[in-house]
């Protein structure tokens, strides 16, 4: 398919200009202290307001699952099942990640972002690629920039390949070796967690157990540091402003501060950080993957006026060529299709070329799909 032709799908507007004035991406000043924040980083009024009352559940504990329990493995999967069909978000406890490696990540990270302007910008993201240091996707975006620090890297794995490793060595230099060997530890634990889950997100569809797990063994996943520096309007910006993850499926874990939120029975509900979970939600390649039963998680992330906030977030994707189609069983018990096939590479080009990730990226990506693509009618 050929992204770049016959797209009649207009891209934002906050897409399309390089600026010549306006918030730079070369210098990190505009997160500096002074009266107001630039107005590159404002969103419109009434856009903003925080949410007040809290999400509790549900956290699902997946002991049971590891020990073979398949009593406790099916109350797990209806705790999924019906958390997906609602809103697509849920924790997980118990889930075997080293607690040590996730504080050693957070350290890790925390020492990153504290770098002078100059260092982190060694690893800049490169026009055109996902990977790297961002400051406010001041390079790619115009308005509503998000108040915050971005470092993206790429995971799969490839024999005895050390992607991460490499990532850290190659853009940081060879001081950077222990960051990547932490990062490429926590990347394969994470890895390793989305394939468990993916085993409870098929028994709670009730499609053959192994489908996601073999669907998703090849993947290729992209792990994103978050970094929120405290914010003097914090009422006038966000940090990641509203929206569904293009991705499969997204594991965080947050520092203390908080400022997550999910939009949940028509309410944002804040998400109270509990060091002791990961927070899963589900992104728009599932919601396709399960032939739109599932709901893929509208989702933001509020900034301070104190506090700085960091999170860790590993995003789970198929191998980029992978054709994203829901399994034939479940079509079958529904009827009917609910988005065409597509492949996750074109996704994901969509969201770097074409249309800035929101609430709406899966309806506008399958518009614009059928437009450039129209399906053949006999
Ligand atoms: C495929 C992707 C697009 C984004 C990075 C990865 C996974 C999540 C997406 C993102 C985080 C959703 C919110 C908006 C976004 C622009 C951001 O604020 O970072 C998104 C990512 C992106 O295009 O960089
Ligand atoms: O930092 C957070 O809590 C949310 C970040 C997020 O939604 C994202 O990076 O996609
Ligand atoms: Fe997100």
């Amino acid at each position: 398919m050929d992204l770049g032709a016959s797209t009649l799908l207009c891209p934002p507007l906050e897409l399309t200009d390089k600026k010549e004035h306006g918030v730079s991406p070369s210098d990190s000043s505009f997160f500096k202290k002074q009266p107001n924040i630039p107005m590159e980083f404002i969103w419109a009024k009434g856009e903003v307001g925080h949410a007040h009352e809290e999400l509790r559940e549900p956290v699902v504990d997946l002991e049971g699952f590891f020990s073979g329990d398949e009593v406790a493995t099916q109350h797990a999967a209806m705790l999924v099942r019906s958390a997906c069909l609602n809103h697509g978000f849920f924790q997980v406890i118990n889930h075997r990640v080293d607690p040590h490696l996730i504080t050693v990540a957070h350290d890790h990270m925390e020492a990153f972002f504290k770098l002078p302007w100059s260092k982190k910008l060694r690893a800049q993201r490169k026009p055109g690629s996902l990977w790297g240091y961002s400051g406010a996707h001041a390079d790619r975006f115009s308005l509503k920039l998000p108040w915050k620090e971005t470092l993206s890297f790429g995971f799969h794995e490839n024999g005895s390949e050390s992607v991460v490793e490499d990532f850290f060595k190659s853009t940081l230099g060879e001081e950077f070796e222990q960051t990547g060997l932490v990062y490429q530890k926590y990347c394969q634990a994470m890895k390793d967690l989305s394939l468990v889950l993916m085993e409870l997100l098929a028994i709670s569809l009730g499609v053959d157990r192994l489908h996601y797990r073999k669907f998703f063994e090849d993947g290729s996943s992209i792990m994103r540091c978050n970094y929120y520096p405290p914010c003097q309007e914090p009422g006038l910006a966000f940090g990641t402003g509203p929206h569904c993850d293009p991705t499969s499926l997204t594991i965080l874990h947050q520092d203390q501060v908080g400022g997550l939120e999910v939009y949940v029975n028509n309410k944002w509900r804040t998400i109270r950080p509990r060091c002791d979970a990961l927070v899963i939600n589900l992104g728009d390649t599932f919601k396709a993957l399960s032939n739109g039963r599932y709901k893929s998680c509208l989702h933001r992330a509020v900034v301070n006026r104190y506090k700085e906030r960091r999170s860790l977030v590993f995003f789970v994707c198929p191998r980029e060529n992978k054709v994203v189609t829901p399994p034939q069983d479940l079509v079958c018990r529904e009827g009917t299709r609910k988005y065409p096939d597509f492949k996750w590479s074109d996704l994901l080009e969509f969201t770097q070329k074409y249309y800035r990730a929101d609430d709406a990226t899966l309806q506008n990506f399958t518009k614009w799909l059928l437009s450039s693509n129209p399906p053949n009618h006999h």
